[in-house]
Formats: structure tokens, sequence, C-alpha cells
């Protein structure tokens, strides 16, 4: 992952969509997505679709290339990538993007969990098992903090898996995304 942006500071915000997300880059961390304005609240930032991978594919190949860092395991077991800006939201304990998986139309729907300023970066939560040493910042500043995060009321503000479309939210929220 490389930690520093080779490119000139104008072509570090090229891709802008139209919900206001753009990339950065973050030392630590390689690329993110940060808000370019404020964002509110329960506003769907990004929806992505999603590439599969047959396990057997992603075994004898996938795991052997930098695949293995955006892959996650679908509902149904194939592999999956999610192309857009589903990749490159990073990891945070305190997330304040929550997402949610739709079958129907094999994507991902990227949803802000609160209030997002101008500069922020939105973050996802990956799950409990992570491959690598999380740089997190405003952990402790969050107000829900860490230990609220687990119980059904605060689903509304929660940063992360909210759950399958179609299915009940206690049956998936929380759930490691990461393979
Ligand atoms: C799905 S990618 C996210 C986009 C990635 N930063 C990039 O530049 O393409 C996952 C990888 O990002 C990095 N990453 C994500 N969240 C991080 C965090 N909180 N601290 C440090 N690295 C992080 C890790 O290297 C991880 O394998």
């Amino acid at each position: 992952m490389s930690l520093t942006d080779p490119r000139p500071p104008r072509q570090q915000l090229e891709h802008l969509n139209s919900t206001g997300c753009c990339i950065k880059y973050i030392h630590g961390k390689g690329r993110g997505v940060f808000a370019s304005r404020r964002i509110p609240a329960q506003t769907v930032i990004e929806i992505s679709p999603v590439l599969f991978f047959s396990k057997e594919e992603y075994e004898a190949h996938g795991r052997h290339t930098v695949l293995d860092h955006y892959t996650f395991v679908w509902k149904d077991g194939r592999m999956a990538l999610a192309l857009g800006l589903g990749s490159l939201f990073n990891h945070s304990q305190v997330p304040n993007v929550s997402f949610s998986i739709d079958p129907s139309t094999e994507s991902i729907r990227y949803t802000t969990a609160r209030a997002v300023e101008a500069d922020e970066e939105l973050c996802i939560f990956y799950g409990h098992k992570l491959w690598f040493d999380p740089i997190d910042v405003g952990m402790d500043e969050h107000p829900s903090g860490r230990d609220n995060l687990d119980t059904v009321e605060s689903l509304e503000n929660w940063g992360g898996l909210l759950g399958v479309i179609g299915e009940p939210l206690s049956e998936s929220k929380g759930g490691d995304v990461a393979s």
C-alpha cells in the first residue's frame, strides 16, 4: 500500500462524485474517501456495483494478489469486490458511514450514519478481524463511543454493516466485511 500520493494536489481531487465524495491520500492508510462539503446524516453517498469471483477462482488467483486487500465474502459464499468508491472506504472503529448489501441489484449502498463535515474522512467498519494495524482518529471524541455501538437502539447512528436489504436488521448488523 503506497503511503504518499505521487500526484500533484490538483489531481488528488479529480474524482468528485455528485454527493460530494472525493479521494485523498492519508499517510499510513493509502487512499480514502473524504467529504468535499458538509453531508447531512442518512444521505446515500454511494451505490457500488459488485464484481464476483467464485471461491475456486479466488483461491487459485485472487488471494495471491492485491485484491486480497479489497475483497470480502458475499452472502452466498462468493468473493466480492465493490466497484466505484466502495473499495476505497477505510476502516474506523467509530465509522461515520453505514452500508447495506442489496442482493437484488448486486450492489452495496453506503449512507452517512451522522452529519459529516467538509474534509472529514468517510469510514466504514470492516469487522473485528483486521489484517493490518489500524490508524483511527476520532474514536475517543465520538459522542456515542465504542461501547454503545452494539445495541439495537444505536443502530440509527451505527456506521458499519447495517444489513441485507430485504432481511431483518438484527440478523447481519456488525458482521465482518473483509475476507
Ligand atoms: C479496501 S482498502 C481501502 C482503500 C485503501 N486505503 C487504498 O488506498 O486503496 C483496505 C486497505 O486499506 C488500508 N486501511 C484501511 N483502513 C485503514 C486504517 N484505519 N488504518 C490503516 N490502514 C487502513 C489497509 O491497508 C487495508 O488493507
